[in-house]
């Protein structure tokens, strides 16, 4: 489950590496073996141009004719007979199948690929952008860039085949034609490579079939063979593609609208109750450092924590949590599982007791008065983001009675500090749908909410999500806060509006 974390996806560009030590050696052996197959070739042949112009007269000499029955014997025998091509082989082999363990797996390809596809979507990108290795949207007919990433890469026909294939093998024809046209576009324009998985044909094909699927009718053989013979790129401007209906589109639209703007974020000046300061909460511990705090919105109440940690306490918690990261789950029931939803890697911080991340649970307690002491609040849960890693719309509160976080026996989730431990180049916001606002990625700052109202109901303007990461290696850390423990910093109620 590589493409889950971008800190997976790094370890990947040592197992290359590797690979290349194993393809390098094969190539010299082989370039060795073949320039002594070489040297006999040339040394026969110059026999043949030279002594054995005269043949009566050469085989005559028995020396000649000797080394001529020998070669024909022995030498042609040795070098058509040689292992020495299958022994090369054999050890490239080898030394790939040791590495195998440390390479990307299926399911790797087709979540990377659904990774681009996300990001397709979320930000409506434009395919022929991506494939240029650009990220741009289409505006009043204009490609724009949203991001221009200082180091890209562009994707060839046999990529564009292989994304057109997993949309195509999960029956998403949406994304197949667009894919598979790019493949046939690229294909077109370049020679067979060892290295590919399929052809022209093969992509001719595969579009041919979601275009019928697409279109429901049946994509006639004689514009399939114009397709094969045409050269200038085919695109099917008579089809107007349009993107499957999800059962959540109200929230989908909101959702990826909020990911690309920062939505209607009120500006402080148009409501006064929003403001900036520096906040001690009354704490001697922050009185010559107070925090700078930003009131983001009332209702839900979000509140960002400027610089709430510093740049080597982000670095030592993300360094900390790299050996256990798992991939993410979310609740499904009573239990939990992985979820398409949900692309990420997190690790649970046990050990309080390590130096930082005591500082940071004490910071937390300074700044928002909460008791963040096991059972009271969850371990630390730190998350590094996948390629077009998200998290969807969600609550981090449960919402039904069996959920695994009442595990705790202290209630539900009250609370969530989320601590942002990296910038993101692009991408990666933190979205609150229902509230219609969006927060971009302020590194080393904290953002803190109530989840629950003050008669203990979830607060259903707390729905949020965390954006797909277009560039960059997005970390985070959540604490929640749970219910027993505060009760006399977030104080109940019984009235039902509180
Ligand atoms: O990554 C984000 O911006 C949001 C993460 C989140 O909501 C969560 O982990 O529960
Ligand atoms: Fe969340």
């Amino acid at each position: 489950e590589m493409f889950t974390s971008v800190m997976s996806v790094k370890q990947a560009v040592f197992a290359e590496r590797q690979l290349l030590d194993y393809l390098r050696t094969y190539l010299e052996n082989e370039i060795q073996r073949l320039d002594d197959i070489k040297r006999f070739f040339s040394r026969v042949t110059s026999l043949h141009s030279g002594i054995y112009n005269d043949p009566s007269a050469t085989i005559a000499n028995p020396i000649v004719a000797f080394k001529l029955v020998k070669r024909l014997k022995s030498e042609w025998m040795n070098v058509v007979h040689s292992n020495e091509a299958q022994e090369n082989i054999d050890g490239l082999r080898e030394g790939y199948r040791r590495m195998e363990g440390s390479l990307p797996k299926l399911e790797d390809l087709q979540g990377a690929a659904q990774g681009l596809m996300r990001l397709q979507d979320v930000y409506d990108l434009h395919v022929e952008g991506l494939v240029r290795g650009h990220f741009q949207q289409i505006t009043n007919g204009n490609a724009v860039d949203i991001y221009k990433p200082p180091v890209s890469d562009t994707l060839s026909g046999d990529d564009c085949f292989l994304i057109g294939k997993v949309s195509y093998d999960l029956e998403d024809y949406y994304h197949s034609v667009q894919w598979f046209e790019e493949a046939v576009r690229l294909f077109r324009g370049t020679e067979w490579s060892p290295e590919n998985e399929g052809t022209l044909e093969d992509a001719l094909d595969h579009l041919a079939f979601s275009h019928f699927k697409v279109c429901r009718v049946h994509f006639n053989v004689e514009k399939y063979e114009k397709l094969l013979d045409e050269s200038p790129p085919v695109t099917n401007q008579s089809l107007v593609l349009k993107r499957p209906d999800s059962t959540n589109l109200r929230t989908r639209n909101v959702y990826e609208k909020l990911c690309q703007t920062k939505g209607s974020q009120p500006k402080h000046f148009e409501n006064p109750s929003l403001f900036c300061d520096f906040f001690t909460n009354g704490n001697p511990g922050l009185l010559l450092q107070p925090i700078k705090r930003e009131l983001i919105s009332l209702h839900p109440y979000v509140v960002l924590f400027h610089s709430f940690v510093t740049r080597a306490e982000a670095k030592s918690i993300r360094e900390y949590a790299v050996p256990g990261l798992r991939r993410s789950v979310v609740a499904s029931g009573v239990n939990q599982s992985t979820a398409e939803y949900r692309i990420s890697k997190s690790a649970w911080l046990k050990e309080s007791a390590h130096g930082v991340v005591g500082k940071v649970d004490q910071r937390i307690t300074m700044v928002t008065g909460l008791n963040v002491q096991p059972p009271y609040a969850e371990y630390l849960q730190v998350v590094n983001y996948g390629i077009g890693g998200h998290y969807e719309p969600h609550f981090d509160h449960a919402t039904s009675d069996s959920s695994p976080l009442y595990r705790l026996k202290t209630g539900n989730r009250v609370a969530t500090f989320m601590m942002y431990l990296s910038s993101v180049e692009a991408g990666g916001y933190t979205a609150f749908i229902y509230a219609n606002f969006s927060v971009p990625v302020v590194e080393n700052g904290a953002l803190f909410w109530w989840n629950l109202h003050r008669n203990g109901q979830g607060n259903v303007d707390t729905l949020h999500a965390g954006c797909p990461v277009i560039v960059g290696d997005k970390w985070v850390a959540n604490k929640w806060v749970h219910e027993y423990g505060q009760e006399f910093q977030h104080r109940c109620s019984l009235n039902p509006e509180e």
